[in-house]
């Protein structure tokens, strides 16, 4: 697997007039999840866009694997080996769980799972795998998602609220699947709103707070200070 480190810089980011991310810097190093939390409208999703390429009206710079990628589009991006997760999770409604699968194009042959391998992990997707997309549960739509980007051989993976809705069970069992995926090298930068579920799968976290980092913590001082956190993000 070749160098994956991404690197924001000085990131600042509009709506048109509305200044929504303020001079923001981080990094994530290969196979480091890293959160950002934040309460609503502190910026997360238009970070991970902004990353992604998909939010344009952006300063700053966000290099990746040592390339800064400009104005780079968002399939140049996905081309590069980052994957994207988005919150509604973009399952082909009208397409089988293996068509959902296959149909993106394999960006990096050394780091795309086979389809075997997405099977033999994620089995549930093999029971499914001739069901249309509208058959799925949240659960199942959010595996789908994340074993969609494994398969083109992302090397990190923009995750935006991966728990949201979902039942205990379930979310347990994506706070597995994100420390597997680590475990093979890929990196995770995700939003997560549920600081309990974040404190078991990240390495480090951004707090962000008005479109600005306010703290970056590892997940031994983020675990000691869940309390008071909760309590400053108002959540
Ligand atoms: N399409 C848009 N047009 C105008 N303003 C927007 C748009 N999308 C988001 N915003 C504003 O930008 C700010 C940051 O929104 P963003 O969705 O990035 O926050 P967030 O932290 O992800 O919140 P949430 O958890 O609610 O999604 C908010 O003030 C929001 O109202």
């Amino acid at each position: 697997m070749s160098d994956h480190t991404l690197e924001v810089a000085g990131l600042s980011a509009w709506y048109g007039e509305a200044k929504v991310l303020t001079d923001v810097d981080l990094r994530v190093e290969p196979g480091e999840v890293v959160t950002l939390v934040g309460r609503n409208g502190a910026g997360k999703t238009t970070l991970l866009r902004s990353v992604m390429g998909l939010h344009r009206q952006v300063e700053g710079t966000v290099t990746w694997g040592g390339n800064d990628l400009g104005k780079a589009s968002a399939d140049k991006r996905a081309r590069s080996g980052i994957g994207w997760v988005p919150d509604d999770r973009g399952i082909y409604a009208t397409l089988t769980v293996a068509e959902n699968l296959l149909l993106p194009p394999v960006v990096s042959k050394a780091d795309a799972w086979s389809l075997e391998q997405v099977y033999e992990q994620f089995p549930v997707l093999h029971e499914r795998r001739d069901f249309p997309g509208t058959k799925l549960s949240g659960g199942e739509q959010q595996m789908l998602a994340i074993a969609r980007v494994l398969r083109m051989g992302s090397t990190l993976l923009l995750l935006d609220e991966p728990s949201e809705g979902l039942a205990p069970v379930i979310v347990q069992r994506i706070g597995e699947i994100i420390r597997q995926i680590k475990a093979q090298g890929v990196s995770v930068l995700l939003v997560e709103q549920n600081v309990a579920f974040a404190s078991t799968v990240a390495d480090r976290h951004y707090l962000l707070a008005q479109g600005r980092v306010v703290e970056s913590l590892d997940n031994e001082s983020f675990q000691s200070r869940t309390t008071e956190l909760l309590e400053y993000l108002g959540m």
